[in-house]
């Protein structure tokens, strides 16, 4: 697919821009500060409604004005379609051809993107909450139900915390039964969520492990697992194997005033050769399996939508020694279109063809030719 124009209003440092990003390969370049990232940043927010960078949206309004819009042309195997995004500081719309879908669910899917920032090296080596949100984000642009199943777990996981703690706060309160059902809820929600993440694991584990392989020139194996849980398992009994779990937790839990297990805990563990890489793989080699991992996402998406996402490289290039930029770049154009931030044009010489540049300067970006 194709992302084939950008627009934006009153978004971060950008008052007005428009942009035709046909080419395969559109490069931002400019000194730092000038509103690179902010362009990427917007089309992950066309993408997936959320910002890699804030949780706050309402940031990304220009300072001054009362909303920003982005808005973008997707051309997919399928037909093209006209995607908008309006934050508000009370929150955000997000609309096809002009009609707003009130659940994101609905919306997000429309625009496939892999998103690759210096950050993204620290999958390894990060806390779990890190990786849990790679797993979230990448399974809700595949799947709409499982973003619906994430919103129900965590809307039961509140309520039952709330309850802890104020069973907590006060033990003579009786609340059992109510408790009961809300171990019900969360097992029920939960359990999709974990056996969903199974599923992706395993199928990303494929394709990563290939080319991990190939990028650690057949040193390395790189394995993947996921809480335990095997995709082959039904849904029934990974709904028992949690509910077991909460009750077995139920007297810790209501000593912290807080739930203990489940999929907002689990992390993904990430192997090479055997060995857990957070603890014993190098830098290098946590990098390339962090590359891994991203080239994997791309192939991943390919299978599961039928094309090729829109890969975003925020100023990665420069992070990568001259080795594992060739694995990206050959990852890059023909097939995938490819958005990409740098300071500097070297090591996309093979690209020639396929790059659109635009020079950023201070909220103004301008086409160069060639
Ligand atoms: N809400 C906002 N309104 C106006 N300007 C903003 C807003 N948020 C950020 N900016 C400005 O955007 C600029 C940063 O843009 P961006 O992060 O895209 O830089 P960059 O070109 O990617 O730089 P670097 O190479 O250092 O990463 C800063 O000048 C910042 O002041």
């Amino acid at each position: 697919m194709r992302l084939e124009s950008l627009q934006l209003l009153h978004f971060r440092n950008y008052p007005h821009l428009q942009l035709d990003t046909r080419a395969p390969v559109n490069v931002f370049i400019g000194e730092n500060g000038q509103g690179k990232t902010n362009v990427l940043e917007a089309i992950d927010i066309l993408a997936l409604t959320k910002s890699h960078r804030t949780h706050r949206l309402a940031e990304c309004i220009q300072w001054g004005e009362q909303s920003a819009l982005i808005e973008g042309r997707v051309q997919r195997n399928t037909g093209s379609s006209e995607l908008s995004v309006t934050l508000t500081s009370s929150g955000k719309r997000a609309a096809v051809a002009g009609v707003e879908r009130p659940r994101i669910s609905d919306y997000v899917g429309m625009l496939n993107v892999v998103l690759f920032t210096p950050e993204d090296l620290q999958l390894i080596k990060g806390s779990p909450q890190v990786r849990r949100r790679f797993l979230d984000m990448e399974i809700g642009q595949i799947s709409p139900v499982y973003l619906r199943d994430l919103q129900q777990y965590v809307r039961a996981l509140s309520q039952r915390n709330q309850l802890l703690k104020s069973a907590n706060a006060n033990p003579t309160e009786r609340i059992t039964d109510t408790l009961d059902i809300w171990d019900d809820q969360l097992a029920r929600h939960g359990s999709r969520v974990i056996l969903r993440r199974a599923k992706f694991v395993r199928t990303l584990e494929r394709h990563a492990r290939e080319i991990h392989s190939r990028v650690s020139g057949d040193r390395e194996v790189l394995s993947l697992s996921y809480a335990k849980v095997s995709p082959e398992q039904t849904p029934e009994q990974v709904f028992q194997m949690y509910l077991h779990e909460l009750r077995a937790r139920r007297s810790l839990d209501l000593a912290r005033g807080m739930t203990s297990v489940g999929p907002h805990r689990d992390d993904l563990v990430i192997l090479l050769n055997d060995r857990e890489a957070a603890a014993f793989a190098s830098q290098g080699q946590q990098r390339t399996a962090a590359l891994s991992l991203k080239l994997a996402e791309i192939e991943l998406i390919r299978e599961e939508v039928g094309e090729y996402p829109v890969l975003l490289l925020d100023d990665v290039l420069s992070e990568l020694d001259p080795v594992r930029q060739v694995h990206l770049v050959s990852a890059m154009g023909a097939q995938v279109q490819t958005f990409l931030t740098t300071t500097h044009l070297e090591g996309l010489g093979s690209l020639a063809g396929a790059l659109q540049v635009f020079v950023v300067e201070a909220g103004q970006i301008r086409a160069k030719t060639p």
